[in-house]
């Protein structure tokens, strides 16, 4: 039988994924904290893993570079790749919210600025909303913009809090509730059926 490529983001969400293989009996024993390896076997040559960076983890997914992918559902949102969700992991859970100053108009305004990761998130809420907005791109350190005078508001991702309290900034409106979801090429799915079926299957015995 051959192996099936599973993908995982090479940040936040990697400890996550390798705990919750572990729980379903699946070791990789070339997996060290501090490893730079990028493409790991599990001990039953079962699975292939592939670190990516999480936001380019749905084009590997969706072009077949991997069968399956663990990814947040903020980054399917975003990208909203060509795919088969299947599992909501439970785990890496946070929200997109819209955050900024308390003492700011924000549900009267009729046009603002916005600093985010996810510009197409951004745009859909907004659109959904009637607020025109200009959409600044950043890629970390979005509670910055609204400090320095430059976006009225941020979206961005709120675990528990602590960011936008140290920078005296609240939740203004949630957009969405996100945790890591289990994501699956098309023709994989249709090709590799009973090993991605399995492979669900263990995963799903050991959720909560
Ligand atoms: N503070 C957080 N708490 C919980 N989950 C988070 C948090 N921030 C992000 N996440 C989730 O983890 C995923 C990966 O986030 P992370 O910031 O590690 O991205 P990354 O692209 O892997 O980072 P890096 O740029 O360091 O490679 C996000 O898409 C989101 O679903
Ligand atoms: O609510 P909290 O628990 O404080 O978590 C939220 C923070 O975590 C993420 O940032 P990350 O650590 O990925 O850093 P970044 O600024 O480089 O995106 C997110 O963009 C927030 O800034």
């Amino acid at each position: 039988m051959s192996y099936l490529t599973l993908a995982i983001g090479s940040g936040r969400t990697a400890n996550k994924a390798m705990k919750l293989l572990s729980k379903a009996g699946i070791e990789f024993p070339d997996f060290h904290n501090n490893s730079r390896k990028l493409v790991i076997f599990d001990e039953k040559k079962r699975l292939k893993l592939i670190f990516v960076k999480a936001v380019d983890l749905p084009t590997y997914v969706e072009k077949g570079a991997a069968d399956v992918g663990i990814i947040g559902k903020d980054t399917i949102m975003e990208e909203r790749p060509d795919v088969y969700e299947l599992l909501d992991l439970d785990v890496s859970k946070c929200k997109v919210v819209v955050a900024g100053f308390a003492d700011r108009e924000y549900e009267t305004a009729k046009s603002l600025t916005v600093a985010s990761k996810y510009p197409e998130i951004t745009k859909a809420f907004f659109e959904e909303k009637g607020i025109r907005i200009e959409t600044i791109k950043l890629n970390g350190s979005i509670e910055l913009a609204p400090l320095i005078g430059m976006s009225d508001v941020i979206v961005d991702i709120v675990e528990t809090g602590t960011t936008l309290k140290q920078n005296g900034l609240i939740i203004l409106d949630e957009i969405a509730d996100v945790s890591a979801r289990l994501i699956v090429n098309k023709a994989s799915y249709a090709t590799k059926t009973n090993q991605i079926q399995q492979f669900i299957n263990e995963i799903k015995e050991v959720l909560e």
